[in-house]
């Protein structure tokens, strides 16, 4: 082991870590809160703002990933596509299998300068985690609870608020609904046989009225959907707690765009379309276990420094009067803040996932 690595695994450097992102996050949810009056003013710049403020935050998690890990992340796609990548808005599906599929999700919005403004589909819970999720209020992010019957009247209201939103942004939709196990696994192909679909290997069967309401509500707005299919090199499990340990990780995303008018508007139309997608989604994972690659020529857009100058800026901020007061209140804040952390990295671990998609459901076979 390196003299970084050994350093990037010591305790000291996480508490550290943890204290700039839990203070700067504060002062950023604090900031958001002060931006409130300006929406009655001029709601589209209260909307500039607010994502400039998310930078600061998103951008952390993604300098630990690219600048403190090191992980790398290549893109495979079609190159007459790659010039569109952070120029439209566009809905993006991705495989929910690993811990930090968000953080790379987070990485490519940040390479193609739409990570402040990107938003996702997320389930209710995560509003309440501290930072993040009140940081996602600010955004416009839309929740769900996952209950159809609720959802579908706010989901579709959040997504009309999205229709004059100011600046391009990527909406991620984890059709799988929640994150991949065995249990899930074998649960819900127990629903794709009960409705004759084929059956999955590397995914959960898609929830498809999420996706139809957002196709629909996106339409004019989206210029495309983003089928992307996320992996890792020599079977890497990867973690938050790995990467704030500095361990270093290789992702490969498989990305193809299609045009949203190449999906139909009749909801059981849609549905099977994205069936059909999940079962070429699968098959492209399957070429990825075989061969350690995905199909078609890759690409691997730099990473930026602006997220490696904001989290020192930060850490210069945060940590200049901690070095002058240095004193045990700031120490307990750290320690405090590194409880925190690690709470919220909870939020990101399968093994404490909930339980959606595991209960047995009645089966109608006919
Ligand atoms: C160039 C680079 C490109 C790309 C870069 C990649 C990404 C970057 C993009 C953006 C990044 C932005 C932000 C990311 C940051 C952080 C994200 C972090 C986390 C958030 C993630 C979540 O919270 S995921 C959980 C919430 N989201 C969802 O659930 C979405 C999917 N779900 C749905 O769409 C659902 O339909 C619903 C939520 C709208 C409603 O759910 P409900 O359960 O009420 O209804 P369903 O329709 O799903 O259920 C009833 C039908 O389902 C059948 N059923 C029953 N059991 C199962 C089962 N186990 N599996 C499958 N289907 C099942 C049942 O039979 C019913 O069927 P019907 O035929 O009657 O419909
Ligand atoms: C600067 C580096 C600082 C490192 C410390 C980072 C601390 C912040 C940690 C976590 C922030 C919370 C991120 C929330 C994203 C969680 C994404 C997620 O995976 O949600 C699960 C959801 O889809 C489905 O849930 P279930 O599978 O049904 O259960």
């Amino acid at each position: 082991m390196g003299v970084l690595q050994l350093l990037k695994s010591q305790f000291l450097c996480h508490l550290i870590i943890c204290y700039v992102f839990v203070v700067s996050g504060l002062i950023i949810n604090l900031l958001q809160l002060c931006t409130l009056p300006l929406w009655l003013v001029s709601k589209q710049l209260a909307r500039r703002i607010n994502i400039r403020l998310a930078y600061c935050v998103s951008s952390q998690m993604v300098a630990a990933l690219e600048w403190w890990s090191g992980t790398e992340c290549t893109l495979y796609t079609d190159p007459k596509s790659y010039p569109l990548y952070g120029n439209e808005n566009a809905i993006v599906v991705l495989n929910h299998s690993f811990e930090i599929d968000f953080l790379c999700g987070w990485t490519f919005c940040d390479r193609f300068g739409v990570l402040g403004s990107s938003k996702v589909l997320a389930k209710k819970e995560l509003a309440y985690v501290p930072i993040i999720g009140w940081m996602w209020y600010f955004l416009e992010i839309v929740f769900c609870k996952r209950k159809w019957e609720e959802d579908r009247r706010t989901v579709a209201q959040s997504l009309q608020n999205l229709r004059d939103y100011p600046e391009n942004y990527w909406f991620l939709l984890y059709c799988e609904g929640t994150r991949f196990t065995p249990k899930k696994h074998q649960v819900s192909m127990q629903v794709a046989e009960s409705k004759g679909l084929p059956k999955l290997k590397y995914h959960l069967l898609p929830r498809t009225k999420g996706f139809w309401v957002t196709v629909q509500n996106l339409r004019g707005t989206a210029a495309a959907v983003y089928d992307s299919t996320l992996n890792f090199r020599n079977n890497e499990s990867p973690t938050l707690l790995g990467i704030l340990n500095g361990k270093k990780y290789h992702a490969d995303l498989y990305v193809r765009r299609i045009p949203l008018e190449m999906i139909p508007e009749d909801e059981a139309e849609c549905a099977a379309w994205l069936h059909k997608l999940y079962q070429e989604k699968d098959s492209f994972q399957e070429h990825y276990t075989q061969t350690g690659c995905f199909p078609g020529p890759t690409v691997s857009p730099p990473r930026r420094p602006w997220s490696l100058i904001n989290w020192l800026f930060w850490c210069c901020l945060l940590l200049y009067p901690l070095d002058n007061i240095l004193n045990v209140l700031s120490l307990t804040l750290s320690f405090t803040a590194s409880l925190g952390v690690r709470w919220m990295i909870g939020q990101t671990e399968i093994d404490k996932g909930s339980s959606y998609g595991n209960k047995e459901v009645p089966l109608n076979r006919n």
